[in-house]
């Protein structure tokens, strides 16, 4: 009988009904963690673009800005993919060629049209900002300002971009953007940070600005910006002192010494040993200084060399007023401005300047930076070109001039201490964008910076996915858990069926 019967060991799970509920179990699992993967795996990024020139007195400087297309509500980081630097002097200069001031830029624009991807050139906005050398213009030949925008408008309307006008920007935009830039790049305004000031140092103006601690509006309307930015609200104090850029101060300090019209100039501020020949006219023509030319002075001058950092300093100061204050107190010239307040950044030529030097470590005391000022500018005209071939002498002669009156306009005339002086990072860049205005005007003009934080899930996606996950698995298990009573019963004998 029994080699005829089959006999058989029967598994209690493999009933129909585990079964299924196993099946559906796997295939849900399987789904989800399909779904988590698919949603988590990388996509290819999709960028879009914005360009913005900088017309500055010296030259014009393209970027281009990009971000990431799908994030443009406020949300995606906004990073400088390409600069290109305009070759020759900036627009102010062509006044009585205006023609050629637009056509000075193509050779930039050529070079954005290969770096943005064709397909986003019409959507790509193009905006063109100029700053202190238009403002002077604008000042002395306001007609010939006109001439050049229209030159550059014609210019830049031939690109395929989204052309949004060329416009001067004013000295207190030019602060409060340059404000923006720094503190946007350092993540300070999303996350609500102390903020960062701004010092920028043109060749025709200089700006500064920063959120000071306690500071009272009313006293200088005209300095204050007032800004909401991702819920947070700024009183920024700014201010632009036109003619305080490097170029247009070096002209202000020539001029008061020879004011009287000499043949031969012996200036503190050039190596000994350094002597050019300058004319009069090229040296006045400028609204910084025109009014003060010399009645009777000859056609050129001798300008000679003598190195002494010390008496540069005396120059430099006859530059700027203290005499007079209005408020409750000044930096110079009788311009408002409360208590400096927490670090800074201080870029353009700040940091050209005392990148040369080898001063941009904040940790080098005040007076050592003075003293190494007064070594380079003691050190012979002959050997600083022996030391430095590479460097243009144009610049090269003006280093010891422009050092001292970066220490100069930052101690006696913003009222650094040696305490806070170290609080100033010499900067040309931040994260790999560079520091200056464009990148604030662009935000500002696209609406990329909120007034309000944006609302955000509580959870990032991936944490989103794998919490639904664990959630589904343990829903899973405690569902087979709760149908133990109808579990098959485990027999340790074989069944004989
Ligand atoms: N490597 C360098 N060394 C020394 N000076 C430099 C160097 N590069 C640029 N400069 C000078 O630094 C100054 C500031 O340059 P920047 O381009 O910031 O000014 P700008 O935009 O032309 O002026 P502004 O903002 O006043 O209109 C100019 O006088 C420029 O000639």
């Amino acid at each position: 009988m029994s080699a005829q019967r089959e006999m058989k060991e029967k598994n209690p799970w493999h009933t129909p009904l585990t079964i299924i509920i196993t099946v559906i179990g796997v295939i849900a699992i399987v789904a989800l963690v399909t779904v988590a993967v698919l949603q988590n795996r990388p996509v290819p990024q999709k960028y879009k673009y914005g360009i913005v020139l900088d017309a500055g007195s010296s030259h014009t400087a393209l970027y281009i800005y990009e971000w990431p297309a799908e994030k443009d509500n406020n949300t995606g980081r906004v990073e400088q993919k390409h600069s290109c630097k305009v070759k020759g002097k900036g627009i102010s200069s062509y006044a009585a060629e205006p023609e050629k001031a637009g056509m000075s830029l193509t050779e930039c624009m050529r070079e954005a049209e290969m770096q943005v991807p064709s397909r986003r050139h019409q959507e790509t906005p193009l905006y063109l900002g100029a700053t202190a050398g238009m403002r002077l213009l604008n000042i002395e030949n306001r007609e010939a300002s006109d001439k050049v925008f229209e030159a550059v408008e014609k210019a830049l309307q031939g690109f395929p971009f989204s052309y949004q006008g060329a416009r001067i920007l004013s000295g207190q935009e030019e602060g409060a953007f340059g404000w923006v830039t720094v503190n946007y790049l350092d993540d300070r305004l999303k996350q609500g940070l102390e903020t960062t000031g701004a010092l920028d140092l043109g060749g025709a103006s200089t700006q500064i600005s920063f959120v000071p601690h306690e500071y009272d509006i009313s006293e200088s309307p005209s300095n204050s910006v007032a800004f909401r930015l991702y819920g947070n609200d700024y009183n920024l104090y700014t201010h632009s002192f036109l003619c305080y850029g490097k170029d247009q101060v070096l002209r202000m300090a020539l001029a008061h010494q020879t004011r009287s019209g000499p043949v031969t100039m012996s200036d503190p501020c050039f190596h000994p040993g350094y002597s050019v020949t300058r004319n009069y006219n090229a040296l006045y023509d400028s609204p910084c200084v025109s009014e003060r030319k010399p009645k009777e002075a000859p056609l050129n001058f001798t300008h000679t060399g003598v190195g002494n950092f010390f008496r540069c300093q005396e120059v430099v100061k006859t530059l700027f007023n203290f005499t007079s204050c209005k408020y409750s107190r000044c930096s110079f010239n009788g311009i408002f401005q409360p208590p400096l307040q927490g670090s800074f950044g201080a870029f353009s030529a700040y940091y050209f300047v005392m990148n040369f030097l080898n001063l941009t470590d904040s940790s080098i005391p005040l007076e050592t930076v003075k003293a190494n000022l007064a070594n380079y500018c003691g050190t012979p005209w002959n050997q600083i070109k022996q030391q430095h071939p590479e460097v243009k002498e144009k610049y090269l002669a003006e280093y010891c001039f422009s050092g001292t009156y970066i220490v100069t306009l930052l101690t006696e005339g913003y009222n650094f201490t040696k305490e806070t002086f170290s609080k100033i990072k010499f900067i040309k860049e931040i994260k790999g964008s560079d520091a200056g205005w464009t990148l604030g005007y662009m935000l500002n003009l696209t609406n990329m910076i909120p007034a309000e934080a944006p609302d955000s899930p509580p959870l990032p996606h991936a944490g989103y996915v794998s919490i639904v996950t664990v959630i589904a698995l343990l829903l899973f298990i405690l569902f087979i858990l709760s149908l133990r009573p109808i579990w098959p019963k485990c027999s340790k004998k074989p069944q004989i069926v």
